[in-house]
């Protein structure tokens, strides 16, 4: 399993465009009939991705856990962004339909994950964190989910963001997770941004068409840096650090935190006028 170590704001000051790619930049996951993962020491996140195909894929543990299986001490929240596909966890099978999130509790020794069809496979999007208490594991489908709407398309920024493992929703121990949809022709995330020092943050960025790129901003407000980011690609982000990103046709995007406060207004926020 990959090993990211995660630059603080002093080191950032100085980076290069490879060095910051290398460190906040997940590329290279969602590779069909297999699972794959990477271990961030920030907060311990574990980001990782199962596209199952002819046959289904066991979640195996790492010997960088230490563990006798994945969830011995973690909890996981599963967004499928693909065809139609489900997790089996411990026996008991959930069915997501793309956009359908699932989580699974501290404790539950197999998951699996299967698509309904090999040719149109399900794209399982993963993350976990450290979980101190088992939560039972439920799931969520898009149908389901209440919007909140954000933004307006004056600022080309007029979005919906649906919750789907907080504190009103499927509980956790730390993880809070959700997906954006911006409306056509808004092409602008969480502008203007925030921070939060208590948890850090993972963008998915997905549903990008392949010739488009989304450029995410992150650093602290008056130092700002972009990555280019490509479809299904994953950007770390650290309290110190905003995250906001502007694409250049249509996308999506999952967010997910861990760390302390589970309150999703616990934003600390910037003006745009303010960013440098
Ligand atoms: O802490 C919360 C996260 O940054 C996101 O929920 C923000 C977001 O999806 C958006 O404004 O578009
Ligand atoms: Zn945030």
């Amino acid at each position: 399993m990959k090993l990211y170590q995660m630059a603080d704001a002093v080191r950032y000051s100085r980076m290069t465009t490879s060095e910051l790619r290398e460190t906040f930049l997940l590329e290279g996951l969602f590779k069909p009939g297999l699972i794959e993962c990477a271990y961030v020491d920030l907060d311990r996140t574990v980001i990782g991705s199962a596209v199952p195909t002819t046959s289904p894929l066991k979640l195996e543990t790492y010997p960088e856990l230490r563990a006798d299986f994945f969830l011995e001490r973690r909890e996981i929240g599963i967004l499928n962004v693909g065809g139609a596909g489900s997790v089996i966890a411990d026996g008991t099978t959930y069915e997501l339909s793309k956009l359908s999130c699932c989580y699974v509790g501290r404790g539950v020794k197999d998951v699996q994950f299967v698509s309904a069809d090999a040719e149109n496979p399900a794209y399982f999007y993963l993350l976990s964190y450290p979980a101190h208490k088992e939560f039972p594991t439920a799931m969520v489908k898009f149908e389901e989910l209440q919007g909140l709407a954000l933004g307006s398309s004056e600022t080309c920024n007029q979005r919906t963001i649906y919750k789907t493992i907080f504190k009103d929703g499927i509980k956790s121990c730390q993880l809070v997770m959700g997906f954006t949809l911006l409306a056509p022709g808004s092409n602008w995330n969480t502008m203007p941004p925030h921070t939060h020092m208590r948890r850090s943050e993972v963008y998915f960025y997905f549903d990008i068409d392949p010739a488009h790129r989304v450029m995410h901003l992150m650093g602290p407000t008056d130092e700002t840096k972009h990555l280019i980011v490509a479809d299904k690609e994953v950007v770390v982000s650290p309290g110190w650090s905003i995250h906001a990103g502007v694409g250049t046709k249509n996308y999506t995007f999952c967010w997910g935190m861990g760390g302390e406060n589970q309150e999703y207004t616990d934003m600390d926020a910037a003006s745009i006028a303010e960013l440098k």
